[in-house]
């Protein structure tokens, strides 16, 4: 049996879920429940504090688990991600009132306040500053202001919180981060049971991610349309019962199939269909 740690609180706990959900695993129905067996997949899922997920992947009491990238670096157990599952995703960064920071090159004998010492201390270390880490369990963007620290490094989305709290992002960001998949450094992907899930996941990502178009052409202009519309192998051409046009069927990336379709259209391509993909094996 496969036994795998899912976030139980927080940014990442609805999305795994509701991911595994997707990729067709049993997940549990009350947030307070600790575990949830999935008899017809042989796994058991455990609902636990994403910081402790690397801990229990990496001592091998747990096979795989969801997590976020910045956690992993933070945690610094021999863990290694398996798959980017494309949500939560944050930058790591320093910040500080305005005009108190110059940038990254005067950090040295300044206090820092974060939820995050191994990610920072890693990050100092390697470059040789000399600051010192004030640890705190969460909602940093206080200690400035209450003098625990001169600035503080944390996770970033919407910058929102920095705003109110008025400090201003310092140099680029130490990471950026999203939620990972992972196993024990040195244990095989190629397991049937893990490999199994892998394709799953791959699957939902790419269901989330593209979209199938559908659209009419004339014959003479199919080769512009399919440069358009290449597909993941090679778009689907059938012939329409109409001389000289061709039906065509191809996987388009989300993101960009409003102005695929729009040049399609130039290209007098007609009936443009889109339609939601619900799961996939590539
Ligand atoms: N807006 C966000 N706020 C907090 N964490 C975020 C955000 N967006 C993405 N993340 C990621 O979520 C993970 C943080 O998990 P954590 O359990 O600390 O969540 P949380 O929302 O801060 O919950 P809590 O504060 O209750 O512990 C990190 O990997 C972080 O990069
Ligand atoms: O850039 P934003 O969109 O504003 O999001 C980032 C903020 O959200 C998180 O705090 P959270 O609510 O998890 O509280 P915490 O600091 O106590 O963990 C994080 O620690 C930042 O404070
Ligand atoms: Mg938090």
């Amino acid at each position: 049996m496969l036994r795998i740690a899912v976030p139980n609180k927080g940014t990442l706990s609805k999305p795994a879920i509701e991911m595994l959900r997707e990729a067709g695993y049993r997940q549990r129905t009350d947030d307070r429940d600790l575990a949830c067996l999935d008899t017809d997949n042989d796994i058991e899922f455990f609902y636990l504090r994403p910081r402790d997920i690397a801990t229990y992947v990496g001592s091998g009491d747990l096979d795989l688990g969801i997590t976020g990238q910045d956690l992993l670096v933070d945690g610094g157990t021999p863990v290694e991600q398996l798959l980017e599952l494309g949500f939560a995703g944050a930058t790591f960064r320093f910040a500080a009132p305005q005009g108190t920071v110059a940038d990254l090159g005067s950090l040295d004998g300044k206090r820092i306040a974060t939820a995050y010492p191994g990610l920072v201390e890693r990050y100092l270390e390697e470059r040789d500053i000399k600051a010192r880490v004030v640890e705190l369990d969460g909602a940093v963007e206080n200690a400035v202001r209450l003098g625990v620290a001169d600035l503080i490094a944390d996770v970033v989305a919407t910058g929102a919180t920095l705003r109110q709290a008025g400090l201003v992002p310092i140099g680029d960001p130490i990471m950026v981060s999203e939620a990972a998949l992972i196993h024990r450094t040195g244990d095989d992907p190629a397991q049937p049971q893990v490999a199994q899930l892998l394709r799953r996941l791959q699957g939902v990502l790419v269901a989330r991610r593209y979209v199938m178009l559908a659209y009419d052409c004339r014959a003479d202009r199919l080769d512009e349309a399919v440069a358009l519309t290449p597909g993941i192998e090679s778009p689907t051409v059938s012939p329409l019962h109409r001389e000289g046009w061709v039906a065509v069927q191809a996987m388009v990336q989300r993101a960009g199939m409003h102005r695929i379709m729009d040049e399609l259209y130039d290209i007098g391509a007609r009936a443009i269909l889109v339609t939601d993909i619900h799961a996939c094996r590539l």
